[in-house]
């Protein structure tokens, strides 16, 4: 594509050298520059891509964004400069791809727990009514069927736009994607066209990259102050902060909500192990979900399918046949009775919603037994909050290692046991080996007893040291349940 199509909307201060000349890619990472891209510098947490300019030509970058004017200009190179290049990132990624989001409906899901959910049940929910969906989520993204696998929750303007134009290639009427805070901050959604944006719910998380609760509710805040005057806004007005991401949105803004007023209502009737019976738009609905923040989840999805212009009859007709995403509350049964629930809860809100709907499912004298870890390189503040709602809930606790990334499993337990009261350190043990803390937990398990194994869901590796090895909670309950 020729540069100065690629800068379209892109606010240039200055450049130097041509613009008409044909750029062969776009490229972030000096790393993997090929003949004839465009590179542009971004500041990161670790290193700054302004150091890699003179690495990027040698290995044939033709064009340089950049933030600062580097000390030697080459000539034959040339070099644009604007204020952010992040943010600038989005907007050539986008046009480099012929902007996508523009081709089809793309919906966007915010908040710090349900987003994966919400996002896979918009996904099965369009393509039970029939249509050609994409799915962009933490777990994988998919092309009406296709997967593709995935590295984060929200991938980076390059990968996002590539695969959006994928998906447009491929006939897709709607894409359905996770926004994360860090996505948003890092402008890695700059550029694209939301018909519409949908808040979950906001509770603690993610501090050690936004450092304080009010910065990590402003980023969430900025995805539905950037959408445009025909997108929806959609939040959940039973959050303390769902009216806060309405505040300067232009979007059309609507709410949904269990317990107080809204655009959309739901009621739980009944709840169940293996679905729920819910009342909704003076439907009763059998849903194959469990918990009442799957019933929030249902509420998000079914207002924005009717917000997408879908009929209501049809709508109620596919939400009672959706299941959810892998990993979240999926339950295993072993010969003798024993009930194992994998679930990727990972933060203080999700352990407590998960524990306390297996406490309103159990039947008298099963016992709860939970194991848990909490992730390296991550929030350490929410290490104690999560070890205490765990052994509040729970009647034994086995502490354990999640992801341990660069940082000793045995001290982020330690930081994990800090959060434990006194009182309740009796029916709490530490296993620093996720795979021998399942096997006791199976082991303690009494027929009828309920294990719940939170932290990785859907992941198939353990992350130690940067090496992923493989894992998977599943599996290591299956494999435990077995050897009994
Ligand atoms: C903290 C964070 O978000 N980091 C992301 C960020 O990396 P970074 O800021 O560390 O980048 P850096 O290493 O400092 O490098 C700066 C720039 O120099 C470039 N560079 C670097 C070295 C070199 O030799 N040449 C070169 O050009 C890099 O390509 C980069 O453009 O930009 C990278 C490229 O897009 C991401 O892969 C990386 O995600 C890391 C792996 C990560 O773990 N991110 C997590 C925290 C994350 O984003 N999570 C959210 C989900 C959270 C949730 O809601 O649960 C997600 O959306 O996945
Ligand atoms: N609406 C909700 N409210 C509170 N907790 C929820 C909700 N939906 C799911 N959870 C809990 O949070 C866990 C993670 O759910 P999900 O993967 O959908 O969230 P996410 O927002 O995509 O997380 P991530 O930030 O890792 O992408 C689930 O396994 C469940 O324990
Ligand atoms: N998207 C989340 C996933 C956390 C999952 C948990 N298993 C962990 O490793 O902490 C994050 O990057 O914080
Ligand atoms: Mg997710």
């Amino acid at each position: 594509m020729i540069l100065k199509n690629l800068l379209h909307a892109v606010p240039v201060k200055e450049y130097k050298g041509p613009l008409d000349i044909e750029v062969t890619g776009l490229c972030f990472d000096s790393r993997a520059i090929v003949d004839g891209n465009l590179f542009i510098a971004i500041r990161g947490s670790h290193t700054d891509g302004h150091l890699y300019l003179q690495k990027a030509i040698e290995l044939g970058a033709i064009a340089l964004l950049v933030e600062d004017w580097p000390e030697n200009v080459h000539e034959g190179i040339t070099y644009i400069l604007v204020d952010d290049s992040s943010y600038a990132l989005g907007l050539v990624a986008a046009n480099f791809y012929d902007n996508p989001s523009h081709q089809l409906k793309l919906v966007g899901v915010t908040g710090t727990n349900g987003k994966t959910t919400v996002a896979t049940l918009l996904y099965n929910l369009f393509i039970g009514m029939s249509y050609q969906v994409g799915l962009l989520s933490t777990v994988e993204n998919r092309i009406s069927g296709r997967v593709i696998p995935t590295t984060h929750t929200t991938l980076d303007p390059i990968s996002l736009n590539k695969l959006l134009r994928d998906m447009v290639n491929e006939g897709c009427d709607y894409c359905f994607m996770e926004v994360s805070s860090h996505a948003v901050v890092q402008q890695r959604i700059a550029g694209l066209r939301f018909a519409g944006g949908i808040f979950t719910n906001i509770t603690h998380d993610h501090l050690d990259f936004h450092e304080t609760f009010d910065n990590y509710i402003k980023a969430k805040k900025k995805f539905f102050d950037d959408l445009d005057r025909d997108a929806f806004a959609l939040s959940n007005a039973d959050d303390r902060n769902g009216s806060v991401m309405l505040q300067n949105t232009v979007a059309y803004q609507k709410t949904y909500a269990l317990k107080g007023l809204a655009d959309f209502k739901m009621r739980i009737i009944e709840s169940h192990f293996d679905g729920m019976l819910l009342h909704l738009d003076g439907q009763d609905v059998w849903v194959k979900l469990v918990g009442h923040f799957n019933a929030y989840n249902l509420l998000a999805v079914y207002g924005a399918a009717i917000l997408l212009e879908q009929e209501t009859m049809k709508v109620l007709t596919a939400i009672s046949n959706i299941v959810g995403a892998e990993g979240r509350f999926e339950a295993i049964h072993s010969p003798e009775g024993k009930i194992g629930i994998v679930d990727y809860a990972h933060t203080p809100d999700a352990v407590e919603n998960v524990l306390e709907t297996v406490a309103t499912l159990r039947q008298a004298g099963q016992q709860i037994i939970t194991v848990i870890g909490c992730g390296g390189d991550r929030d350490k503040t929410k290490r104690p909050t999560m070890a205490k709602v765990a052994v509040l809930k729970s009647d034994t606790v086995i502490l354990t290692s999640d992801n341990p990334r660069s940082e000793d499993p045995l001290q982020i337990i330690r930081e994990m046991e800090v959060g434990i009261p006194a009182d309740k350190r009796k029916g709490v043990f530490s296993i620093s080996d996720r795979k021998e803390a399942i096997r006791a937990a199976c082991h303690l398990a009494q027929p009828g007893d309920i294990i719940v194994v939170a932290g990785k869901g859907h992941e198939k590796y353990q992350d130690i040291n940067g090496v992923k090895h493989h894992f998977d909670d599943k599996e290591q309950l299956a494999n435990a349940f077995n050897e009994q």
